[in-house]
């Protein structure tokens, strides 16, 4: 069929593509990954599968995660979310202090590591046990019964996490977080922590090209309106300060993780994922990137 075409046809284009950056290195873990991994899986909302590369092997998928523990905390929050996090793009990096204390401790929107700290921070006050919670949520999300975190990578990232730790203090100082510091930060790293496939997390995020319901079960995840913001705040803030880029050169809303995952939706078509685990300078896959612009410049399709 014509996607499994042009997947060929865009790795042929991209075979003298250099391909710069590197694997992220500030999580010890995460620096074992093999950088030549290259994968990609396309789901559309009728369930058909198209897949290139290593679309079958687990990697980290890091702060694709935050856009899950969003969509969980918006369900249970509604409209109230937004007196504790904005919905605006920060233009700043996933993990930067400065604008935080200008704010007062309100992070600009969910997806960089502030407001995803904020989000777990809220679902710790609501759910009686969170970890299990969250993952059985995404497991029905997703209809896969195997997804889970991985303690190793939680722990890694747990040994260096300095700067997390300092933006959770912050906003603390201004009380905009409400539960024990290390608990917040546990639960968080775990989060990042959850391992998938390019199939899995195609198939994860359906949801969100299909209104809010799960193609697979029917089941509504999110009201239409709740999906479409969740898609609006992907757009906007999906890549921190490569976001105005992602949406120029891609024109899908998306999320990116430093395990060089990302996955962008066509909305009422596809869900996307791609992983290259070399990272540019901003903390997003460099090679995912180039992918994703020649695919949807090869398909002539995109949102605009
Ligand atoms: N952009 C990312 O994927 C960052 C997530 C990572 N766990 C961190 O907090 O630094």
């Amino acid at each position: 069929m014509k996607y499994n075409k042009i997947f060929k046809k865009v790795n042929s284009e991209l075979a003298n593509f250099e391909n710069l950056g590197n694997v992220a290195s500030y999580i010890p873990e995460l620096c074992n990954v093999n950088p030549s991994k290259f994968g990609v899986h396309l789901t559309t909302i009728a369930n058909k599968h198209f897949n290139f590369g290593d679309a079958d092997e687990k990697f980290s998928i890091q702060s694709i995660a935050k856009v899950l523990s969003l969509t969980l905390a918006y369900k249970i929050e509604g409209e109230n979310l937004w007196q504790r996090v904005g919905v605006e793009p920060s233009g700043t990096p996933f993990n930067s202090l400065i604008q935080l204390e200008h704010d007062l401790g309100i992070p600009r929107n969910p997806l960089i590591n502030a407001g995803a700290l904020v989000i777990c921070d809220i679902l710790i006050t609501h759910l009686t046990n969170p970890k299990e919670e969250l993952i059985t949520f995404i497991r029905k999300v997703s209809g896969i019964p195997t997804i889970d975190y991985c303690s190793r990578i939680a722990d890694s990232e747990k040994s260096v996490g300095y700067k997390n730790a300092a933006l959770i203090n912050l906003m603390k100082s201004f009380g905009n977080i409400n539960n024990d510091i290390d608990v917040v930060l546990d639960f968080y790293f775990n989060l990042c922590s959850i391992e998938m496939t390019c199939k899995e997390l195609s198939q994860t995020f359906l949801f969100l090209a299909n209104y809010g319901v799960c193609p697979f079960s029917k089941e509504i995840i999110l009201s239409r309106s709740k999906s479409k913001r969740i898609n609006a705040i992907m757009q906007l803030c999906g890549f921190y300060d490569e976001a105005g880029d992602f949406s120029f050169k891609v024109g899908l809303p998306g999320k990116s993780g430093v395990g060089g995952g990302i996955v962008a939706i066509h909305p009422n078509k596809y869900c996307i994922a791609v992983w290259s685990p070399k990272l540019n300078e901003k903390g997003n896959s460099n090679k995912g990137i180039k992918f994703l612009e020649l695919f949807t410049s090869e398909t002539e399709v995109s949102i605009f």
